[in-house]
């Protein structure tokens, strides 16, 4: 495909998610009718879509529309390409602009320039206050990718080396020990040996520096009480060199890969379908706005209505009050979102210790979504 044909056919794909298909679908449905597209062709388009979900406000007012066409007009005056050069008929490319389409399109401001809903803006600036552009520009540029280096496994060398020997690049991430950061040749990874024998897991740096945080001795009884995929029971498990690590979801479809990736990683993890106690640490890795990660996931900015945002509140809450009984005199009570909203990280914390006098906040963190991890909290409680 040329150059032109792939901007093309991302304008064909972002008319189908505004018409409300999901992006994901969206690309699959074109690339079943598009058998001509290589894989360079499906990542460049792939690209294409993804910059402009992240940009979905501020491309269509630069663009002058709310259409597929005017989005990737809008992107690529972002992104200081001349739009003549592939809007010219040629090569399978978008039709000449128009010089109505030439004369369209404003400067973005306040909310369209962060691109997010109005409402999620105002909560941003309320947050974050003269930090708040820096967050929302976070969410509008690519995520990178991070690998956990797995010490049951092997050490940071035998990692770094075994990378490099199979072409993909890396480099030490500041944010967390055993965290790297794939600088070249990322597509390989899923299918390198370093991945299949469980030498790296693919792990978000602040996920990583969330569970380096946690309180883990080897010995200690542990439950992780959301564990979905099991990105966080598995890093955990490396801490207690192996395990067990309990792993329950109110949804066990959820856990579903675990016991493999569990198999590969070498880890002891016991899925637990109603867990008991007493714990002496449990993990809630609650259900959120996922903000701290709507570079990897944009269109969930886009979607979140304040009523879900209300309602995730709630379900937080409660989750926390029934952990907090899972947990054994002593123990840590440890609270994590992928949020960076107050709403749902400190404020939930200070209603938990309004409901529940005993319990003191030991440890706390935040991390913004910047280039070495997306954004997350962390609080730990003992009693
Ligand atoms: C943020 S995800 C967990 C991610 C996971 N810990 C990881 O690191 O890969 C939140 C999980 O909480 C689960 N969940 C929702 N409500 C729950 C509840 N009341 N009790 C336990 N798990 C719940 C969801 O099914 C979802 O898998």
């Amino acid at each position: 495909m040329t150059p032109a044909a792939r901007v093309q056919a991302a304008i064909g794909i972002l008319d189908r998610i505004a018409a409300g298909e999901a992006a994901e679908k969206a690309l699959l449905g074109w690339a079943r009718g598009a058998r001509y597209a290589g894989s360079k062709d499906r990542a460049a388009v792939r690209d294409h879509v993804f910059d402009a979900v992240r940009r979905w406000r501020s491309t269509a007012v630069l663009g002058g529309a709310e259409t597929g066409r005017a989005r990737m007009l809008g992107l690529l005056r972002q992104q200081g390409i001349d739009p003549d050069t592939l809007f010219s008929g040629a090569g399978h490319g978008p039709a000449p602009l128009t010089q109505a389409e030439r004369a369209a399109g404003r400067d973005p401001a306040g909310a369209e320039a962060a691109d997010l809903p109005d409402w999620l803006w105002q909560k941003v600036v309320a947050d974050w206050a003269d930090k708040a552009e820096t967050v929302a520009d976070a969410f509008r540029s690519r995520a990178e990718t991070f690998l956990r280096v797995n010490t049951l496994r092997g050490d940071l060398d035998e990692a770094l080396r075994a990378l490099a020997e199979e072409g993909i690049g890396v480099e030490p991430a500041p944010r967390a020990r055993f965290a790297l950061r794939v600088t070249g040749n990322t597509r390989a990874l899923a299918r390198s040996e370093a991945y299949a024998s469980g030498l790296v897991e693919l792990q978000d740096a602040s996920s990583q520096a969330v569970v380096e945080a946690l309180p883990l001795h080897p010995g200690m009884t542990v439950l992780d009480q959301c564990a979905g995929g099991g990105g966080k029971a598995l890093a955990m498990a490396a801490r207690l060199n192996g395990g067990p690590v309990d792993a329950h979801d109110a949804d066990p479809a959820r856990m579903a890969d675990l016991p493999g990736r569990a198999a590969r990683a070498g880890a002891d993890i016991r899925m637990v379908a109603d867990p008991r106690g007493p714990y002496d640490l449990v993990l809630t890795d609650v259900p959120c706005s996922g903000s701290g990660a709507w570079r990897r996931a944009p269109e969930g900015k886009w979607r979140l209505t304040p009523d879900r945002f209300t309602e995730l509140g709630i379900i937080q809450a409660s989750i926390l009050d029934a952990a907090s009984g899972l947990v054994g005199r002593g123990g840590a009570l440890a609270y994590a979102t992928c949020s960076i909203f107050a709403a749902e990280n400190r404020d939930q914390i200070d209603r938990f210790q309004a409901r529940n006098p005993g319990w003191r906040l030991e440890t706390e963190r935040l991390f913004p979504p910047d280039q070495d991890g997306d954004g997350f909290y962390l609080a730990v409680l003992r009693r």
